[in-house]
């Protein structure tokens, strides 16, 4: 029989949350360990090394204005913050040509409903209303098509399974919609040149033997002196456990005795977005030498939102984001159809060496099981349990933490990292240690 494995504190999942709250509850002399079920540290951040030996980012990458854990952390484990190349407005386009004209126009209008409504609290009746359904009824094929892809492309959610009322609640949490949306001064302010999944992965060997990855919890069994967590790699009995794993993932653990309703709600009423990344480098961020920008709404099937996110000095990189419904699409396509569908629209304004980079990177989100999805866990229509920051009160000797539960920048790396501190505090209170 495989032996019962003993540690002060069980941590699930080997995300940013995950790994602060075991280097913060370390600091502070109590003994963790990790347990992820992937083979890998991270979660939703992962990063790569491309063809020409740069570092690119697959998951979560920006750093927000006013991200100040993400940044200083980043800065500690000795990386290097450089601001996006920023245009002043990004350029929709749709095959060839830019979009302005009344489409750009009316839609804009709608974005100023939404950030408004978001502010002044919104209408009742957008709790039975999908962003979907709103989007049918506004004017004009082409303000539909730009609504549509900006949505998905900053939520990843399905937009007949988002209500009004939830993103204008996002909206609201995020800091406003032209903050969510904005590169410079907003939630897509600066990059590393090192990646987002370095910093994973530079946390996770500072813990050494305590990350232990391939190792699935399967059950949570609380008793008076502590927790029982069963893995499919063993037991271990620790007196608490922190549960990382948002509450869509984490309803696949079994917990004994059973959640409070609320609690066990999350997890029903939760869904994790839909969302395809790639990463296409070239030699030199060529499109800047014909004064071209490469931050562009592409309008085409599927919607895509793409950044020039070329580290300084180094190749050129085009990050490419889909999200939602047309995210799932490209999963049926073989690689090489879905690489020319994604890039092929782009060539037309950045070159045609946009369809040649030395090496391409993607990602389809929704297909990692252990991840379950991204950017973040949704509220799914119906019900108000999952909207931002979601509950994290302890139950028993079970803490939460997990970007959804943040209070501040729920949804982002600074979310995960401030509830990692926060369940680190919180635990240590609890075993009264106090802790950092
Ligand atoms: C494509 C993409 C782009 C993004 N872009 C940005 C960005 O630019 N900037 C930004 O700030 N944020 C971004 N995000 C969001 C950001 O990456 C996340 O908010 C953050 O990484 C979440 O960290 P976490 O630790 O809360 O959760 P996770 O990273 O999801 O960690 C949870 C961990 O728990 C593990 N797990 C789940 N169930 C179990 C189990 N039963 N047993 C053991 N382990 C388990 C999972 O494998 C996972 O490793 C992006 C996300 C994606 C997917």
């Amino acid at each position: 029989m495989t032996p019962v494995r003993e540690a002060t504190v069980a941590i699930v999942g080997a995300g940013m949350a995950g790994l602060i709250a075991a280097r913060n509850l370390r600091r502070a002399g109590i003994d963790v360990v990790v347990l992820e079920s992937a083979g890998r540290v991270g979660g939703r951040v992962l990063s790569e090394t491309s063809a020409l030996g740069s570092r690119l980012d697959l998951g979560g990458q920006w750093i927000g204005h006013g991200h100040h854990r993400f940044e200083r952390l980043a800065k500690e484990l000795g990386e290097t913050v450089f601001p996006m190349h920023t245009p002043k407005r990004p350029v929709m386009v749709e095959g060839a040509a830019s979009v302005s004209g009344s489409g750009a126009t009316m839609a804009n209008l709608a974005l100023a409903v939404w950030e408004l409504r978001a502010k002044l609290g919104a209408p009742a009746k957008w709790e039975h209303t999908t962003v979907g359904q709103w989007i049918a009824k506004s004017p004009g094929r082409r303000s539909r098509r730009v609504l549509e892809a900006l949505v998905a492309a900053s939520t990843c959610a399905d937009l007949d399974r988002l209500t009004m009322h939830a993103f204008a609640s996002t909206i609201r949490h995020q800091g406003g919609l032209a903050t969510m949306m904005a590169t410079k001064g907003g939630a897509q302010d600066s990059l590393l040149v090192e990646g987002a999944g370095t910093l994973a992965e530079r946390l996770a060997a500072d813990l050494g033997t305590r990350v232990r990855t391939e190792c699935q919890v399967t059950a949570v069994r609380s008793a008076a002196e502590g927790v029982t967590v069963e893995t499919l790699e063993g037991v271990f009995r620790a007196r608490k456990a922190i549960v990382t794993a948002p509450p869509p993932t984490a309803a696949r653990i079994a917990f004994d005795p059973p959640l409070p309703a609320a609690r066990a709600r999350l997890g029903k009423n939760m869904y994790l977005g839909s969302v395809y990344k790639a990463i296409a480098v070239y030699d030199r961020p060529f499109w800047r030498e014909r004064h071209r920008e490469a931050e562009l709404v592409v309008l085409g099937k599927p919607a895509s939102a793409t950044f020039d996110t070329s580290p300084p000095g180094g190749p050129g990189h085009l990050c490419v984001l889909v999200g939602g419904r047309e995210a799932r699409d490209l999963d049926a396509l073989a690689p090489a159809e879905r690489r020319e569908l994604v890039l092929g629209p782009l060539a037309a304004r950045l070159g045609g060496e946009v369809l040649s980079p030395a090496s391409f990177h993607e990602k389809a989100w929704h297909l990692d099981e252990h991840a379950g999805g991204g950017y973040a866990a949704l509220p799914a229509p119906g019900s108000r349990a999952g909207y931002y920051p979601i509950p994290a009160d302890p139950v028993r000797h079970v803490h939460w933490a997990g970007t959804e539960t943040a209070a501040e920048h729920a949804g982002y790396i600074e979310g995960a990292i401030e509830s990692g501190q926060r369940a680190a505090r919180e635990v240590a209170a609890a075993l009264g240690t106090g802790g950092s």
